[in-house]
């Protein structure tokens, strides 16, 4: 075999492993596994066993891969269609279906086993329901049929925040359910911004997108009641369930504010896609930070700096009065 064939072979052999990598639409995986994270460090006061990070997370990608993967099948003709998608494996050609099935059923499989073996058996089940759900109710039942499709659908992607807590718990309470709302009502912003931009791919294909079927208008609007109910939701976590801290609230407080002012500005100017592009960046930004605040709150270190300032503020005050 010469030299040029070798390199060729292995070339292709990249070319491969990167179409099977974007079928899994990598760049979302992130996020994800940052509300996974803040699950576990809110379950566990701070000191989340890094072995156990290490699989859960582990696991809440592959089966977010898996669950992308199958998606990626069952919409190749809408992605076929579409400018945006038109690349991804499949409808370019890359990636036969088929086999993007088999690769999709080995990633779940993997992802039950590892959640089943080496945190527990809830944490698997949830992982799979998030598979089931994206696909079955999502994909299938929802995307092509009705405006509320993101808005139902969008609980496939809040389940990771359960999976974090059930890794360390094995079981689920309030505050896993409170982050689980805080994600699904925060779907609706994250994703109606970008509709706004690329509604007319969505107009082409005929799915019904909220912006598609009911205009600009109306879809800011929409926008604007969800971040209205998000941000009061946020705080729910330091009072009642003082499940977070006064960091967590000072950095939710500050991030919240930052989304009502970009989601009051689209609603000033719902067809100016520049400020619909600055609502879908910001809100990626803000889960990341909001999910960050609650890993750092957690931290015992933030515990005592926090103590040390309130009794430090206890002493003036009882020095003035
Ligand atoms: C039904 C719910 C959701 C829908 C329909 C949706 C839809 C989308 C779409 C269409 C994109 C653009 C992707 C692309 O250009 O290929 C996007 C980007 C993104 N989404 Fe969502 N999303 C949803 C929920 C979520 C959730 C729950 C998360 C994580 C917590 C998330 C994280 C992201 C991130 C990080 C990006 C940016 C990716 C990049 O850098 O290009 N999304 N979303
Ligand atoms: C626990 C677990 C495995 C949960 C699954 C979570 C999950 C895969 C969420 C994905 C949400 C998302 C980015 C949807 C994209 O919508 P789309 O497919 O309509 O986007 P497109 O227009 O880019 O194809």
């Amino acid at each position: 075999m010469t030299g040029t064939s070798i390199s060729r072979q292995h070339q292709n052999f990249l070319e491969v492993i990167e179409s099977y990598y974007q079928l899994t639409k990598p760049r979302i995986i992130p996020l994800l596994l940052i509300t996974t994270a803040a699950g576990m460090w809110m379950a566990s006061d701070g000191q989340v066993d890094p072995i156990l990070l290490l699989v859960t997370l582990t696991g809440g990608t592959l089966a977010a891969a898996s669950a992308q993967t199958l998606n990626c099948i069952y919409d190749r003709d809408i992605d076929y269609a579409m400018e945006r998608t038109r690349k991804r494996p499949i409808p370019s050609g890359r990636v036969q279906p088929r086999d993007a099935l088999l690769f999709a059923i080995a990633l779940g499989s993997l992802s039950f086993t590892i959640l089943t073996v080496f945190a527990n058996l809830l944490s698997a089940l949830l992982a799979m329901s998030g598979i089931v759900f994206y696909m079955a109710i999502y994909t299938h039942l929802l995307k092509r049929h009705t405006t509320q499709n993101i808005v139902i659908g969008g609980a496939a992607g809040a389940i990771p925040a359960l999976v974090g807590w059930a890794a360390v718990r094995g079981d689920l309470s309030w505050e896993p359910w409170l982050l689980f709302l805080i994600v699904f009502i925060w779907t609706p912003p994250h994703f109606w911004s970008l509709a706004l931009m690329i509604r007319d791919d969505y107009a082409k294909v005929g799915v019904p997108m909220l912006p598609v079927v009911e205009g600009e208008v109306a879809t800011t609007k929409q926008i604007w009641i969800y971040t209205l109910i998000m941000v009061p939701l946020t705080l729910l976590l330091v009072y009642p369930l003082g499940a977070t801290g006064v960091l967590y609230g000072i950095i939710a407080t500050v991030l919240g504010v930052v989304f009502i002012k970009k989601a009051w500005q689209l609603l000033q100017a719902p067809t100016d896609k520049q400020v619909a592009r600055s609502l879908f960046k910001f809100s990626i930004l803000y889960m990341m930070l909001l999910c960050t605040a609650i890993v750092v709150d957690s931290l015992p270190a933030t515990h005592q700096v926090t103590a040390f300032f309130a009794e430090h503020l206890n002493t003036v005050i009882s020095a003035i009065s």
